[in-house]
């Protein structure tokens, strides 16, 4: 894709916190390879202006341990205030630098987000649902938290979308692999007559 063109395929992944978003859109990447795939992920420029301007370690808010528990209902309150402005700030930034074909938006939470993808790209853009067991998701680490699990952030794609996919990620589902290869299949069948 040249810096002027749009991308072929672009996958909104969805889903409650530590239903394994990120394993998942990490994996699908590691299957399309990191040069056709991009891994987008909507809360990467919220969490660098946030970790900037409070004096965080990005790195640990980045990733997948408690530090970004810490923080994260303070995060969503600071990140609703740039969205109640501009309901597409995060989308464009975190989708400036993409370049490759097919992007992988790791992390919809909101109505807003989906439309921002489906306004600018309403051919290439697909809906899949992340789903795992409130005891799967405490194995991993969760545990209910006023204002966060019951907030938009998590609870804003509970209804009202018609996902094109939903994944289950427990260790009694299909694997992962099994589960995804509709999904790279498309993704291989639509380069392959991009190139034509
Ligand atoms: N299928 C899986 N097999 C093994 N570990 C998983 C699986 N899915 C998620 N995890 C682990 O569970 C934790 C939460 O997953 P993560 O992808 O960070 O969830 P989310 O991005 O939805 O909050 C991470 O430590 C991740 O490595
Ligand atoms: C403030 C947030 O962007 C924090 C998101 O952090 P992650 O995307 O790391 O969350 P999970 O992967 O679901 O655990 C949420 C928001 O409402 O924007």
């Amino acid at each position: 894709m040249d810096q002027n063109s749009e991308p072929e395929l672009v996958l909104v992944f969805s889903g409650k916190r530590k239903s394994g978003k990120d394993y998942v859109t990490d994996l699908i990447q590691e299957r399309l390879g990191a040069d056709v795939c991009s891994v987008v992920r909507l809360s990467g420029p919220l969490k660098h202006q946030y970790a900037q301007e409070h004096g965080l370690d990005l790195d640990q808010l980045l990733g997948p341990g408690p530090y970004k528990e810490r923080y994260r209902a303070d995060m969503i309150r600071w990140g609703e205030t740039r969205r109640q402005q501009d309901p597409g700030f995060f989308c464009r930034l975190a989708t400036r630098g993409a370049r490759q074909p097919v992007w992988v938006v790791s992390d919809a939470r909101r109505l807003s987000d989906l439309h921002w993808f489906r306004s600018q790209f309403p051919r290439q853009t697909l809906c899949v649902r992340v789903q795992s067991s409130e005891e799967t998701r405490t194995q991993r680490g969760w545990s209910f938290t006023a204002g966060v699990d019951d907030a938009e952030s998590e609870c804003g794609l509970d209804s009202g979308v018609k996902f094109d996919w939903i994944i289950s990620n427990e260790a009694d589902a299909p694997s992962l692999d099994k589960q995804l290869q509709p999904i790279l299949n498309l993704v291989n069948s639509a380069r392959v007559t991009s190139d034509q």
